[in-house]
């Protein structure tokens, strides 16, 4: 498919970005976003008169199979290395790999809704037969990824039903990836006196007291019970969780930059990761035919 029928003013179509990768391109007269197969990666959000909502990387080639730095990520069925998931998430994986394997599979497009105001994006991925992903894990499941884009708002919703016949147990992230001119200058709000988990400091529990700010390499879990304010110098995003009770806050710093791919040595200085989750004791257990849906909405405040 390279053309998506649209309304008049809106311009759907595929294109190759640099390394090859298939992008499904949005142009509405109240936005622009473009999105990857791979991964089901939503890797630009503009809102007319706007610039991208999203950090991507200056250093990103869009190549095949390795994974995209910037924009939504999609990790799932886990999220972490698999040794920091809960027992019965581990026994499902099979491999030592980070994030699952949802972030550089290829997705397929199933729907796109288009109303003057709104444009509604579904792709899929089936693990159901999971030959693909059978050296992975060992779950039997689909999971969908859903796009609300609209003049005001960015909704994404992950939604995982079981097709087989056993529980299928998931952690998963929405790892969103946040641009701002000035990290030391960022705050996140809305977790004070919330407990986190700090996997810098030995996994161990502390309590957030007043707004998060970043002063050193940051990768935190977070318990989260409402929406949260991402402020930097020159925004003021409000991202509200649904369904999730969990939130990753990350950002590598200088040391741990060097040893990322797609990432320029001073990039840790312009973004800053807070990432929509079910992780730890926030894990997702799935009956057989069950359906659990993660999401989060994004607004201007
Ligand atoms: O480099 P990646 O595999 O994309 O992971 C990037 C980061 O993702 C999450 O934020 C984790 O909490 C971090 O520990 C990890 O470094």
């Amino acid at each position: 498919m390279n053309k998506v029928e649209a309304l008049p003013g809106t311009d759907f179509c595929f294109e190759h970005l640099e390394g090859a990768l298939p992008a499904l391109m949005v142009r509405h007269p109240a936005f622009t976003a473009s999105l990857l197969l791979q991964g089901g990666q939503l890797i630009r959000f503009s809102p007319r008169g706007r610039s991208n909502w999203l950090w991507l990387s200056d250093q990103e080639r869009f190549i095949a199979g390795k994974a995209v730095r910037g924009g939504i990520p999609i990790c799932w069925p886990w999220f972490g290395a698999p040794s920091r998931n809960p027992e019965a998430v581990q026994r499902q994986v099979k491999v030592d790999k980070a994030h699952g394997f949802a972030r550089l599979a290829d997705w397929s497009l199933e729907t796109v809704e288009e109303t003057p105001d709104r444009v509604r994006i579904t792709l899929m991925l089936d693990c159901t037969a999971a030959d693909g992903e059978a050296e992975n894990w060992t779950g039997r499941a689909c999971v969908r990824v859903h796009f609300g884009l609209s003049a005001d708002a960015l909704e994404v919703t992950l939604e995982t039903s079981n097709t087989g016949a056993e529980h299928v147990w998931i952690t998963q992230a929405l790892h969103s990836y946040f641009p701002t001119p000035d990290v030391h200058r960022t705050t996140i709000r809305g977790l004070d006196g919330q407990p986190y988990v700090d996997a810098l400091r030995d996994w161990r529990t502390f309590e957030q007291i007043g707004p998060v700010t970043f002063s050193a390499e940051t990768d935190r879990i977070y318990q989260v019970t409402g929406p949260l304010q991402l402020t930097t110098p020159d925004t003021q995003l409000q991202l509200e969780p649904q369904g999730s009770r969990s939130a990753v806050v990350w950002n590598p710093w200088a040391e741990k930059s060097k040893t990322l791919s797609h990432f320029s040595p001073s990039a840790w200085e312009r973004m800053f990761c807070v990432e929509t989750a079910n992780v730890l004791e926030d894990a997702v257990c799935l009956a057989p035919g069950a359906t659990h849906r993660m999401g989060l909405i994004l607004t201007e405040s």
